[in-house]
């Protein structure tokens, strides 16, 4: 079935050179409302969007001896909130064989890191992720018997310049031109040669993300940039193999990418020249291009069906075509500025999730063609069990193709009786 994307947007506190300017607050949220006033229009109604969630996270907290920022009344929004609300459902989802994708949008500076994947005490979605993930596959561990296997591995890209580097292999990070992007007829895009690296632990994921980190900033160094200059995709690849109720083996595979975008103001910055220009340039390309993307599964979803989706425009949106219009359920967390000196930007950020909210994915539990027809006759056989209860419908008993049992199972031929 068709799902919307679910779309978060959250405020953080005044930064230094917001306070220093004496900013004022913009941003007001009422319940999953974000309202933004015009500082030059003071007198007029604020703009007012809806999304699936809005977070206050700009006063209201304290900071706690280790550096946690907690809540002091009821307004802010803790990193655990947004983890309970947003990253909670990506492990459920996971766990039942879905792809799942979180995206984080918005100016250079307004808390896309801090989201995803937090600072010191204050960790945000891939740490808190990575260690949930870990906690549900060591209970599981405990009591598994032999055939059960749990198996994680993890990829880490960066796209600069248009061009994939992979983050967990530093030698990838100087071939001239990047790694290849390929187009599978199944899979979609994929990147040729990306590292897979199977992790056993949230310590050993952990110690792995901070080394793909690193590598990212070192070569951001060597070329002269900033981290926010490139996108850096998280990918998680969750596969379980475990017999199912009738015994046989079954296997689930989820990949959960976790995406930290490069800032978005770089797409209409100016005056630049030389590598700075290549930069901004590329990035301007990725993101308009993520802008047209979302423009145009908008209006499909709309019932124009006509319309292209120009996924092959960019690295980015090739890399992402799965998680905005095929087999994910996706989340996107816009970051916003509270200040009036961020208002066009901060604007141009709403816009862009507010039509991200028309966007549908249709994800599907990857499994094999056995489990699934396996799964949907147990789905379909709890439905009819439902009905019978009610007194709906009554059913025949045993037969050649198979049919139903005396004590309400379904058998099918060739299948054990589930
Ligand atoms: N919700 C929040 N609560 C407290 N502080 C926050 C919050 N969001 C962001 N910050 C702080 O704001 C600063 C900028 O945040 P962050 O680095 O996440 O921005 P960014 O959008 O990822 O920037 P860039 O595009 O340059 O990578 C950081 O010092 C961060 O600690």
């Amino acid at each position: 079935m068709a799902e919307s994307v679910k779309v978060a947007v959250r405020v953080r506190p005044f930064n230094d050179r917001e306070k220093n300017r004496n900013s004022t607050v913009i941003i007001n949220m009422v319940g999953n409302q974000t309202e933004i006033k015009d500082p030059e229009n003071l007198s007029a109604d604020p703009r007012r969007f809806s999304f699936d969630f809005s977070y206050w996270s700009h006063d209201e907290f304290k900071e706690r001896p280790d550096g946690y920022l907690e809540p002091t009344g009821t307004k802010y929004a803790d990193q655990q909130t947004v983890f309970n609300d947003l990253g909670k459902g990506i492990i459920d989802n996971a766990w039942k064989g879905y792809n799942c994708s979180l995206f984080a949008y918005g100016q250079t500076g307004s808390g896309k890191s801090y989201s995803v994947v937090g600072y010191g005490k204050n960790q945000g979605i891939v740490p808190l992720f990575c260690d949930d993930l870990f906690d549900g596959i060591e209970k599981k561990r405990s009591t598994a018997g032999e055939n059960e296997e749990y198996q994680v591995s993890l990829s880490m890209l960066e796209i600069y310049n248009e061009q994939v580097r992979d983050l967990l292999n530093p030698k990838t990070i100087a071939i001239k031109g990047g790694l290849k992007v390929r187009q599978d007829p199944k899979k979609g895009f994929y990147v040729e040669q990306m590292t897979l690296k199977q992790v056993n632990s949230y310590e050993e994921i952990d110690s792995k993300i901070n080394e793909g980190t690193r590598n990212r900033t070192v070569a951001s160094t060597n070329m002269n940039a900033t981290s926010s200059r490139a996108h850096t995709i998280i990918g998680i690849n969750f596969t379980q193999k475990c017999p199912n109720d009738v015994g046989e083996s079954m296997t689930r595979t989820s990949i959960v990418n976790l995406v930290d975008l490069a800032g978005s103001e770089r797409a209409d910055s100016t005056g630049a020249t030389g590598d700075r220009l290549k930069e901004g340039s590329a990035i301007n390309k990725s993101l308009s291009t993520l802008g047209n993307v979302i423009k145009a599964l908008a209006d499909q979803s709309t019932g124009n069906k006509k319309v292209v989706v120009p996924y092959r425009d960019s690295t980015l949106t090739k890399l992402l075509q799965n998680a905005l219009g095929g087999n994910s359920k996706t989340i996107m967390i816009a970051a916003l500025s509270p200040a009036d000196i961020n208002y066009e930007e901060t604007l141009s950020t709403l816009r862009f999730a507010d039509r991200a909210k028309a966007i549908k994915t249709t994800a599907t539990v990857n499994e094999s063609p056995t489990d699934k027809l396996i799964r949907e006759l147990r789905e379909e056989n709890a439905k009819l069990m439902e009905m019978i209860k009610s007194g709906g419908i009554t059913l025949p008993i045993g037969g050649g193709g198979g049919g139903y049992t005396t004590d309400g199972k379904l058998h099918i031929t060739g299948l054990s009786t589930i």
